[in-house]
């Protein structure tokens, strides 16, 4: 006796193989039977999709292993096992569609690599269960193919929570997921229906027969200090706590052989510093910590101090002793930008290790998850138009695609002259108050992309 779900299962791959998104053996199709524990019910490996009689579907466990019926369990059981983790789907649809697979090569092709493909202003992204307006903008993640299933599932994880039911696989398709298999089927005719249109509107616009489309802003870079936290909270509770703690953390690590390379960087520096009077001095823990002092006074950047001083943040968030108190607008803004599909990033001349220490413990819990990129000084000067063309670079998007925010009018000055677009971060204890010739926002929420 074969139960509705697997009659339903049946009928729903032999329509997709009728449509010829799983022709020859291609795709493969999952319903969640039961949850606790897990079992899957599938097609088995290897055979044609379309004629798979309910009866012939195999059963399978959390580990990939069939329980019962005959046959192999597909190699990418491991793919629908994460989706059904991570974003508890009742059922994973594979298919292998021309539009899926010539469109996910075509987003990590040579000069784009761009991760995801974005969808945007057309009606049917309603379809999609959260989506309530053509103007809605999705992002549809995409992954490099891998034979090794456990490494492209690992890949896969992070990106299910924000995909939008789907996820296509480069040069081999899609996978779309949904609550319960009539939901799954769907999201999988919707999907495929947008990348249709996606690679018919492409080619129409490369023969010059319809505008492409403006880019409407696809990412937004920001600034850390006097844009999404107090300007105070770097100058008088970050880098006191540092400066505080030089001397107890180089004392305690003396003989830590990872703090060895910091500290001959230090004493090079020192030793390469005139004004230090410490030649012929024998370079002891004290004049170090004297030293490392006097460049946080006169604010002088050396990338060692900047490591040193992460190291010991590092210490004081894990402690709880240090937290972020972002403004409030910022956690809900972040959330609804990645909702919409738009990515994030951070450019601050704060180290890169400080920037995702301080949205890992923030005031609104652990943000640094919705952060694809992440920039510091190493990339270039904040005042460098330089800069901002090798972060559009870095993302794969054109500079007009991505919105800076910053509180400091040179850094504004300088993404616009690369293409970006710009607002000015009004916050009441910003030094720079006037926005200039820039657009102001007191607060994230005042942006509309
Ligand atoms: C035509 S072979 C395709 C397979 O390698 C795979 O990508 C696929 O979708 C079907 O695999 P299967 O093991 O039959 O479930
Ligand atoms: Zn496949």
């Amino acid at each position: 006796m074969t139960s509705a779900l697997a009659e339903q299962l049946s009928q729903t791959m032999a329509a997709i193989h009728a449509r010829g998104w799983c022709d020859g053996t291609g795709g493969n199709f999952s319903c969640v039977l039961a949850r606790d524990p897990l079992i899957l019910l599938m097609a088995p490996s290897g055979v044609d999709k379309g004629t798979v009689a309910p009866e012939a579907l195999i059963q399978v466990d959390a580990d990939g292993h069939v329980v019962a019926g005959e046959g192999r369990a597909s190699a990418e059981t491991l793919l629908h096992l994460e989706i059904v983790a991570r974003t508890g789907a009742g059922a994973v649809l594979h298919t292998h569609s021309h539009a899926a697979t010539i469109l996910s090569d075509w987003c990590l092709g040579e000069g784009r690599d761009a991760g995801h493909l974005p969808l945007q202003d057309l009606e049917m992204l309603k379809g999609l269960a959260g989506i309530d307006s053509h103007r809605r903008r999705v992002a549809l993640p995409v992954l490099a193919n891998d034979q090794d299933l456990a490494r492209l599932s690992a890949s896969a994880g992070p990106l299910l929570g924000d995909a939008p039911h789907g996820l296509l696989i480069g040069g081999h398709g899609l996978y779309a997921w949904g609550c319960d298999l009539a939901e799954a089927r769907r999201h999988l005719e919707i999907l495929e229906w947008l990348l249709e249109q996606r690679w018919r509107r492409l080619l129409l616009e490369a023969l010059g027969q319809l505008p492409s489309r403006a880019i409407g802003i696809q990412a937004v870079l920001l600034d850390i200090e006097g844009t999404t936290c107090p300007v105070p909270f770097v100058s008088q509770v970050l880098f006191p706590y540092a400066r505080e703690r030089l001397d107890a953390f180089l004392r305690e690590g003396a003989n830590d052989p990872a703090l060895a390379p910091l500290i001959a960087a230090i004493d090079a520096a020192m030793a390469a510093t005139d004004s230090n009077s410490i030649q012929g001095e024998t370079v002891n823990h004290l004049s170090r910590v004297r030293f490392l002092q006097s460049l946080i006074d006169q604010d002088r950047k050396l990338p060692a101090l900047k490591e040193l001083q992460g190291l010991i943040w590092d210490e004081g968030y894990a402690s709880g002793e240090l937290r972020c108190p972002l403004f409030d607008d910022v956690a809900p803004a972040l959330r609804a930008w990645r909702g919409a599909g738009v990515e994030l990033a951070v450019y601050s001349s704060g180290s890169v290790k400080a920037q995702k220490l301080l949205y890992r413990h923030s005031n609104a819990s652990d943000l640094s998850g919705l952060f694809s990129h992440w920039f510091d000084t190493t990339t270039g000067a904040k005042g460098e138009a330089a800069s901002y063309r090798a972060i559009a670079a870095a993302m794969g998007l054109e500079t007009r695609a991505i919105l800076f925010v910053s509180d400091v009018k040179a850094e504004l000055e300088a993404a616009r002259t690369a293409g970006m677009a710009t607002r000015f971060s009004q916050r009441q204890e910003n030094p720079e108050q006037d926005p200039g010739s820039f657009e102001a926002i007191t607060s994230l929420a005042e942006i509309e992309l």
